[in-house]
């Protein structure tokens, strides 16, 4: 029998949305997978050709864009950020939905204009995104890189502005913070890695159809 196809899975909140949906593409994981207390990071499914990873969000996209697994699930914000040649991203699953946003101290934002910026200094787990973002309009964007906690920067002088993920604004409130720009909406998308779609075709067509008809 050919290899296993191999689909990454991030940990975390995207974990509960996709086992639903990869329930739906006829995928069941051995129990293991749906529990985060466990230490294995690879998992059996009721097809003996599919198996599953789980890894950390960002890794998901290095793992399939090196070809070290053939699929997976990820944040349409990781895509953005890395932009590697080396996936196709042929299915929005609808999972995950939030945006990523400009925030700063509700303080500031009742004097600022964005329009008038020529420079900020921005934390965020987004470097390349956020750059990206702000050299479109001619803004020079100095990023502080952060994994997480962004939201502590304006409150501990790090930065004044943050690039970061909102979904309810609960956590932007909740630490003084308000949303001033958004820089795009964000949802889990099914990712391959472009040569093993065109070398294992007919192993990893099938499968993808799969989840087009899953999303729902
Ligand atoms: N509040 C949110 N609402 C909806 N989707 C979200 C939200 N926050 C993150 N996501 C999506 O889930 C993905 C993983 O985010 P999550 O917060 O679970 O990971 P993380 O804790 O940042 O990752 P890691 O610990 O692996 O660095 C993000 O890339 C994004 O696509
Ligand atoms: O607008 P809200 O509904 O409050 O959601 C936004 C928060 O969700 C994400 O963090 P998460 O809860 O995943 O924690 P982490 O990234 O710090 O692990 C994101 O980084 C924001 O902090």
């Amino acid at each position: 029998m050919a290899d296993p196809v191999i689909i990454a899975v991030p940990k975390g909140r995207i974990l509960d949305e996709a086992l639903p949906l990869l329930a739906r593409a006829g995928i069941k994981p051995e129990p293991a997978f749906a529990d985060e207390a466990s230490r294995a990071l690879r998992f059996a499914t009721n097809r003996p050709d599919i198996s599953l990873i789980r890894v950390r969000a960002f890794d998901v996209a290095t793992f399939v864009a090196h070809g070290a697994a053939q699929l997976g699930i990820v944040g349409s914000d990781v895509l953005m950020e890395f932009d590697y040649s080396e996936l196709y991203a042929p299915v929005d699953l609808g999972i995950g939905r939030c945006r990523v946003s400009v925030a700063e101290p509700a303080t500031l934002a009742a004097l600022d204009d964005p329009r008038e910026w020529s420079h900020v200094r921005v934390a965020t787990k987004y470097p390349a995104l956020t750059r990206r973002h702000f050299e479109a309009r001619g803004v020079q964007a100095e990023c502080v890189k952060l994994n997480g906690a962004m939201e502590l920067a304006p409150l501990l002088g790090l930065s004044s502005r943050i690039v970061d993920l909102v979904s309810s604004g609960r956590t932007l409130r909740e630490n003084g913070l308000v949303e001033v720009e958004v820089i795009a909406e964000v949802s889990a998308r099914l990712i391959a890695n472009r040569a093993a779609f065109k070398m294992r075709s007919p192993q990893i067509g099938p499968l993808i159809d799969a989840f087009r008809a899953a999303v729902r």
